[in-house]
């Protein structure tokens, strides 16, 4: 089975676009785990475009009420971003390779450059009990260096794999990532996965095995427009158990 986290992010970029606190973040996270969600996440950007650093303090405070429930928090490991994730202390931080001024998350890692200033990043969040998660592309043969580095998981980077979803590239691309997975596996790694999962895509990805938590937000959250929010957790859920 592949746990659910629920990416609600778009809750509150709703929210910031009218300046009042509605829809209220804390209430559809509680509304989400109450639903069976095993976690919710957020990836508080520096201009907190959509999920803000207030957010992680309410959520966890939340998360009180859901011992058995999970707080992954994703976000590029700047000061303000670790000072934050280092008081909330999230179940998970998932660390992404993130510009400002990106749209969205586009890529994973360069390990060979980055790890040097990735490794006390991590062995600090681990000093404080976080289960510490590496955004990453596809590749095989980067796990093992993640593993060395400090990673407790990654977490595949699926946009790829959304796209070639139904063409004729799918199930090439979608070996690719079972590839990846197993050798994270391999290496003593645990795997999650995300970004444009959804309805129609996320059961193959999931049903090998491999893959210990799926986190899903923009699909999930413009499903919900056609088929209500409680349908649509309970859909994943579904698919997912
Ligand atoms: C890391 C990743 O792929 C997503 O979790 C990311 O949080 C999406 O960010 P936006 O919601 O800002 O597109
Ligand atoms: N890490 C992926 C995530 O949290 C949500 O990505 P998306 O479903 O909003 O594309």
């Amino acid at each position: 089975m592949t746990h659910l986290s629920v990416n609600l992010n778009k809750i509150g970029l709703l929210r910031n676009s009218r300046g009042r606190n509605y829809p209220n973040m804390v209430e559809m996270a509680e509304r989400t785990l109450t639903l069976g969600a095993f976690g919710v996440t957020i990836h508080p950007r520096p201009d907190q475009r959509h999920a803000t650093y207030q957010d992680a303090y309410d959520l966890k405070n939340l998360l009180k009420r859901f011992p058995m429930a999970e707080l992954n928090i994703e976000g590029f490991p700047d000061a303000k971003f670790l000072d934050v994730v280092q008081e909330v202390v999230p179940h998970q931080c998932t660390l992404v390779p993130d510009d400002p001024n990106q749209l969205t998350s586009d890529h994973g890692w360069n390990l060979a450059r980055d790890q040097d200033a990735l490794r006390p990043v991590i062995a600090k969040l681990k000093q404080k009990g976080i289960r510490v998660v590496l955004f990453m592309d596809p590749v095989a043969e980067n796990m093992q260096l993640a593993k060395e580095i400090g990673a407790d998981r990654v977490e595949l980077y699926t946009e790829a794999y959304a796209n070639a979803y139904g063409t004729e590239e799918g199930e090439a691309v979608l070996a690719q990532y079972q590839q990846a997975a197993q050798a994270a596996v391999a290496v003593g790694l645990e795997v999650n996965a995300g970004h444009d999962l959804d309805l129609n895509n996320v059961e193959a990805l999931c049903a090998p095995g491999h893959i210990a938590e799926v986190s899903i937000g923009h699909a999930l959250t413009a499903e919900a427009l056609d088929l209500g929010w409680d349908q649509v957790v309970q859909a994943y859920l579904a698919k997912l158990s």
